[in-house]
């Protein structure tokens, strides 16, 4: 278990890390997510006692990690898989490991083979890829088979089947009962290897639970030559409609103006992305400027393409509810499609006002 608290970290000017509180749960891979510069890494360097944070405190199996009686044998992280002796060969950097640290030799040859570096043991790790040298860190953090491993990063440099290698080791590690944390800043990717994630954007937390509470609500798009009056209908059984493309990524864009953007506060913040309360505002009759005019049933001749069709998400009923209601109303229906904001797009909703450099949107930005 790993428990941080009111964590801060200041780095002259800048508040890498800013009172930051999550824990990290035995049996479950959390994954640690956040864009460029969000102070992952800082983060994780306070956790191992690397670095003195400013403010608040981090605790690993119940006490600060420098007080571990046998950090390694306690806890395992990769931070930097360039941290290694170029010379040196990569069994004997695990030896040197193991035997400064009251390992067992045998250790070596064990994870070797687990982290599939086993053929290669005796080279150079100078010579090594990338994805080799991710490959040595690994091992090197499993060495003292820990019971907390805190990985920084480790697909960096790995190719798809790597990907998935490490993606089934740390899903294999935490089914053994361990507490892994893992950073990324690709939320597809944590999406498919942890269970529980904590979103950090400019050093602050922006939200923290289970994947699945980061699943955007389902929407329905809906092509019909009867647009005005399905929409009526929908918006009278409580269903937020509008336009397809009105307001880019179908309920990622609608999220962030309804909330006033950054700093969304926890799970709260991140359904809102994708429908409920949020939405609602946004298709209100007082949306914003990019979605005026799209409310309800007014606005319906907007959506009106070539031919009269006219395409429209729905949020907050089924694609069943949708037919049923298009059915009672009389209105023709020409495509009926569940589907759901992806993961990526709700993680960039997030943190769009998060990103340390981004591409600015026009010349006054
Ligand atoms: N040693 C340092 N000296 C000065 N500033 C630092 C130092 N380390 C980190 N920072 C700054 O602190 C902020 C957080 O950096 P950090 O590396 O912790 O973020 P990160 O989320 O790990 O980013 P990345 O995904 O790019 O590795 C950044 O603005 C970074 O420039």
């Amino acid at each position: 278990m790993i428990r941080v608290r009111g964590l801060t970290k200041r780095y002259g000017t800048v508040l890498a890390v800013d009172d930051l509180t999550f824990d990290v749960h035995p049996g479950v891979v959390t994954g640690f997510l956040g864009p460029n510069g969000a102070g992952k890494t800082t983060a994780m360097r306070a956790i191992l006692g690397l670095d003195r944070p400013d403010a608040g405190e981090a605790t690993v199996l119940g006490v600060p990690y420098p007080r571990l009686p046998a950090p390694m044998r306690a806890t395992g992280a990769l931070l930097d898989a360039g941290a290694v002796h170029p010379r040196r060969t990569a069994r004997d950097h695990l030896r040197c490991l193991a035997r400064s640290n009251g390992i067992p030799a045998r250790r070596v040859v064990e994870v070797l083979d687990q982290v599939g570096l086993a053929a290669v043991a005796g080279r150079r790790a100078g010579g090594f890829s990338l994805g080799m040298r991710q490959r040595l860190g690994i091992a090197a953090a499993l060495l003292g088979d820990p019971a907390v491993l805190i990985l920084d990063e480790p697909v960096n440099g790995l190719d798809p089947e790597g990907i998935v290698w490490i993606r089934t080791l740390l899903r294999g590690l935490s089914a053994e009962g361990r507490t892994v944390l893992v950073s990324s800043h690709l939320m597809a990717e944590m999406a498919l290897t942890a269970d529980h994630l904590v979103v950090v954007g400019r050093g602050r937390l922006i939200a923290e639970g289970p994947v699945d509470g980061f699943a955007a609500p389902r929407e329905v798009l809906v092509r019909t030559p009867d647009a005005a009056r399905l929409a009526r209908a929908l918006t009278a059984a409580g269903a937020t409609v509008r336009p397809h493309g009105a307001a880019g990524p179908d309920g990622v864009t609608a999220g962030r103006d309804a909330t006033g953007a950054s700093g969304l506060p926890g799970m709260d913040g991140m359904a809102r992305p994708s429908g409920g309360p949020g939405l609602d505002a946004v298709t209100g009759e007082a949306g914003s400027g990019e979605t005026a005019g799209v409310s309800g049933a007014t606005g319906m001749g907007e959506m009106a393409g070539a031919g009269g069709e006219g395409v429209m998400v729905v949020i907050g009923v089924t694609a069943a509810e949708v037919g049923r209601l298009a059915a009672d109303a009389g209105a023709v229906l020409h495509e009926l499609t569940p589907r759901r904001a992806s993961l990526e797009e709700a993680f960039m909703e997030l943190t769009r006002d998060s990103v340390e450099y981004g591409v600015t949107e026009g010349p006054n930005r």
